[in-house]
């Protein structure tokens, strides 16, 4: 057995039942075999050892009242990974599916992906099982009020920095800050994906949207290529897929379908964004609704998915953007998407391609953007806003933009170049894997063992 075999092997006997952790910790490990031939110090050091034990695991009880006086429980967690780099930085979900082996999953990859950003954050993730469908506003706001007297204690602008992930966007990051700012009485940049009207950074919103489509222009220019009038497909249709559908318009592509958890819709002339905000952001409506204002679309409820299949990427395009969540995509869809003509995956979502696909992805050297490297650009524009609350300035949306363009283009360049030394040029899950590891083993090994 080889030492990484032998880490695997030592990971799922002591954290059963954790399989997304698994999967995510396999894909990287196996990744990392030709750093470790060639350079024994990380090794030595045990770095890999270190990194897969997160430096701290919060797990808490969350009670709260419905609107109907029953008291509820759910559970909360945040796992702060790696503060390496910089505070703790990564998201909160809500979901029902929320459970250790998730949260750990999302925060381990965190640790790469916030390397690769070439900024001072560290790695960590949290959220709880609590599921918003469904709930009230007043409902939403207690449960963040009671998930936030508890995790107060542990985060901070210098320490720990929550933003949003599945389930949690603007309207919950208000209220956490506001439970967050009476608990503290301090007011910083704690939180990051805050409103435009109290310190929130202009261009967060549409980051991750926006970053990934400027990682699929990157790896598609490097082959000659443009995503002009090329025909795509974005699943989900939360915050990163609609701000992925924007750019993609921008950059005079032409989206076609999107997804939630319910369905999919098909519109051969082009998903009206418009119309796709105001169903989404404002109404918080199930995508099944937007067939209504749009004759031509066709909707496929989940219930019609050939069994075990995702229908999304059974239609035919060039580009596809996985957006929703882990493992929306199997070999089976990989091979589907590939035979019909996709060029370019460019992932929005976190892991969110079996690691069988990823494989085949890789094999069949399509332009893949691996999700810690496509969809850093979340992240990244939200330490942008720590920044930007540090200093008591605010940037224009276009220089946000700017930034974040340009923070895409040294991910690529890193990964490409990365992928480039060890030998496969197109692996840019290598050169994401190798990349970000490297950034974070060195400043490990310069820390001393901690
Ligand atoms: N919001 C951000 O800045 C970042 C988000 N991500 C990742 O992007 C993905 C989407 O996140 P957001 O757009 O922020 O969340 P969101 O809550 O705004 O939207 C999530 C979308 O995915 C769909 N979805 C969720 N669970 C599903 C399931 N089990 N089956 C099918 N569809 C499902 C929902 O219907 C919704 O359309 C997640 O994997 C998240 O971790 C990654 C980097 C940053
Ligand atoms: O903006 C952030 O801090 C976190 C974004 C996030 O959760 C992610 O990159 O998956």
């Amino acid at each position: 057995m080889t030492y990484i075999d032998e880490l695997l092997d030592y990971l799922k006997r002591t954290s059963p039942g954790q399989e997304e952790f698994h999967q995510a910790t396999e894909e990287v490990l196996h990744s990392l075999e030709p750093l470790f031939e060639k350079y024994p110090i990380y090794k030595e050091n045990k770095i890999l050892d270190r990194l897969v034990e997160p430096e701290r695991q919060i797990l808490f009880r969350v009670a709260w009242v419905d609107d109907s006086g029953e008291i509820q429980v759910n559970k909360g967690y945040r796992i702060e990974f790696s503060s390496t780099l910089g505070p703790y930085k990564g998201g909160l979900r809500f979901h029902p599916s929320v459970n250790t082996g998730i949260i750990k999953f999302l925060g381990f990859e965190q640790i790469f992906k916030n390397a690769l950003t070439g900024l001072q954050i560290g790695g960590g993730k949290g959220g709880s099982d609590f599921d918003p469908k469904g709930k009230s506003d007043r409902e939403i706001m207690k449960f963040c009020q009671a998930f936030m007297s508890e995790l107060y204690r542990h985060i901070g602008a210098t320490t720990d920095v929550p933003a949003g992930d599945i389930g949690v966007g603007g309207r919950e990051i208000g209220y956490m800050f506001g439970m967050y700012k009476k608990l503290t009485n301090r007011y910083d940049g704690t939180f990051t994906g805050k409103s435009l009207k109290w310190g929130g950074s202009l261009a967060r919103t549409e980051a991750t949207g926006y970053g990934c489509v400027y990682f699929a222009k990157n790896m598609l220019e490097a082959k000659g290529e443009t995503l002009k009038d090329k025909r795509c497909v974005v699943s989900g249709s939360g915050n990163v897929a609609i701000y992925t559908i924007e750019k993609l318009y921008h950059m005079g592509a032409l989206p076609i379908a999107c997804s939630d958890s319910a369905g999919m819709i098909l519109d051969e002339e082009g998903i009206d964004l418009n119309l796709l905000k105001d169903l989404k952001e404002n109404q918080r409506a199930r995508l099944s609704e937007y067939v209504k204002y749009r004759k031509n679309a066709k909707y496929t409820p989940v219930t019609e998915y050939p069994k075990g299949r995702n229908a999304i990427w059974s239609i035919p395009c060039y580009a596809a953007f996985p957006s929703a969540t882990q493992n929306e995509l199997n070999l089976e869809d990989a091979k589907e998407l590939l035979k019909n003509g996709c060029k370019c995956v460019s992932e929005g979502a976190n892991m969110p391609s079996t690691n069988e696909a990823v494989d085949y992805f890789v094999e069949q050297k399509i332009a893949y953007g691996p999700g810690k490297a496509a969809n850093a650009g979340g992240v990244a524009t939200s330490q942008l806003e720590m920044a930007q609350n540090a200093s008591m300035v605010s940037w224009t949306f276009e220089e946000v933009d700017a930034k974040l363009e340009q923070i895409m283009r040294n991910i690529f360049e890193s990964v490409s170049t990365t992928a480039a030394e060890f030998g496969q040029p197109t692996n840019f899950v290598l050169g994401a894997n190798i990349a970000g590891f490297r950034r974070v083993a060195d400043a490990m090994i310069e820390q001393g063992i901690v």
